[in-house]
């Protein structure tokens, strides 16, 4: 099994060390013919507005449109849940995404920086009681399409059943880091449908 990280900007190197502890080779992807050599890509925290600068001027806006759309599987964590939504709210105008997941998210939406924090999510599909989880200026999830599945909600204080996980089909997304904590159930949970898909 071949996974790639999209390696523009964001935490690429935590999710290359939480794939390879999930037992599979993972590589970085700047270039179109890098991703023409994985079988599944992981998008990482960071900044959405970068990320969406470097897609396009490094050739690979399309070319990942196109593998989603063809069923690639794709993870998003944060900057990478944003990258995956159909609709981006509190986006920069000339902001664009990879699309895949039919649900609008909105950006910052859990307040600025200093508002980033640490909650209990319980994550269906997931084993081993609740996912401790990290937010950074963290999105989440406003609305989802009929064939999308909410995976996970916040489950206490001001943000209690905001939705934080979300899949539809092939692909993954969740606004928080599961990279940033040693817990790897998510990287698993995805390493798996990757093998299910192939
Ligand atoms: N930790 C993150 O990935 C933050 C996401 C960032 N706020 C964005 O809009 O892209």
């Amino acid at each position: 099994m071949n996974i790639g990280v999209l390696a523009l900007q964001g935490d690429v190197r935590e999710h290359l060390a939480a794939l390879a502890e999930s037992d599979v080779l993972a590589r970085p992807v700047r270039r179109p013919e890098e991703l023409a050599e994985v079988e599944a890509l992981v998008i990482p925290g960071g900044e959405s507005t970068a990320i969406s600068n470097l897609a396009v001027s490094f050739g690979l806006l399309d070319p990942i449109r196109k593998r989603i759309a063809d069923g690639m599987s794709v993870y998003g964590s944060c900057a990478g849940m944003i990258m995956l939504a159909a609709k981006v709210l509190d986006g920069r105008p000339d902001q664009e995404s990879f699309q895949g997941i039919d649900m609008t998210v909105r950006r910052n939406a859990f307040g600025r920086q200093v508002d980033s924090f640490e909650g209990d999510v319980t994550i269906d599909g997931i084993a081993g009681g609740d996912f401790h989880a990290v937010f950074i200026r963290a999105p989440w999830v406003e609305e989802v399409g009929d064939d999308v599945r909410v995976l996970g909600r916040v489950s206490g204080g001001r943000d209690a059943g905001r939705i934080v996980a979300v899949r539809q089909g092939n692909l993954l997304a969740t606004a928080f880091h599961p990279e940033l904590t040693g817990d790897l159930r998510v990287h698993r949970y995805f390493v798996e449908m990757v093998r299910q898909a192939a």
